[in-house]
């Protein structure tokens, strides 16, 4: 049995592998190659449906068996700004913005209203799919958003989030510390859970 990762977001695939250490855990590009899932939905649970669907569909078509899939949809929403930049995390500056560009975009959004900090929370929707049928979870972080990057380590909005407890951002904290109370980790504690159950 081995699960397929609905994501393209190399952050995220490196996480998944370091979360199941010991489970066989490939990204869909390896199996199916490079395509764009269009994200239609308004909720992180409907887009994390959908690509989660998209990569199930097309591994039946192809004839793969013993697969579970798994996708995750998340993003970074700031109370302040009536929760955005939420499901558009990945292209708040743009269709194909870098992380560099949105994180440029949301210290612009804070600076805008004079703001050093201001509280943010991460959410993480993971879809599994075994045998057509569909599981979600949701996990999430709080902390406050800073309008400065600090530190290199993660991906996307790290630099900018220090989570509630610590002095430092993510990007200047060790994956370690991370994945003790991430929003994915704490998803994935949940879908465990549902793999327990249905496997
Ligand atoms: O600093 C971060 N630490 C995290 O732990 C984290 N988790 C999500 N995000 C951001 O939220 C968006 C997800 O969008 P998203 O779920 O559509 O993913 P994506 O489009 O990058 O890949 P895919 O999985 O859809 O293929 C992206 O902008 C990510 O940067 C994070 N940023
Ligand atoms: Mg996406």
């Amino acid at each position: 049995m081995k699960i397929v990762l609905a994501s393209a977001n190399k952050g995220k695939i490196e996480e998944f592998k370091k979360l199941l250490p010991n489970i066989e855990v490939v990204a869909y590009s390896d199996i199916l190659g490079k395509f764009d899932i269009d994200e239609t939905g308004f909720t992180f649970k409907e887009n994390a449906i959908i690509k989660a669907s998209v990569v199930n569909e097309k591994l039946k078509q192809l004839g793969v068996k013993d697969f579970i899939v798994i996708s995750d949809d998340s993003g970074i929403s700031l109370p302040i700004l009536q929760n955005e930049p939420g499901v558009f995390s990945a292209r708040y500056a743009g269709v194909n913005a870098s992380d560099k560009d949105n994180n440029k975009k949301l210290i612009s959004k804070l600076d805008e209203l004079n703001l050093e900090n201001t509280p943010a929370f991460y959410t993480a929707c993971i879809t599994i799919i075994y045998n057509d049928l569909i599981y979600t979870v949701h996990g999430f972080m709080y902390g406050v958003a800073i309008n400065k990057e600090l530190g290199e380590n993660g991906f996307g909005y790290d630099p900018l989030f220090i989570p509630n407890g610590f002095t430092k951002t993510l990007g200047e904290l060790d994956f370690e510390v991370k994945q003790e109370f991430s929003h994915r980790s704490r998803a994935l504690n949940l879908a465990k859970k549902v793999l327990d159950v249905i496997l």
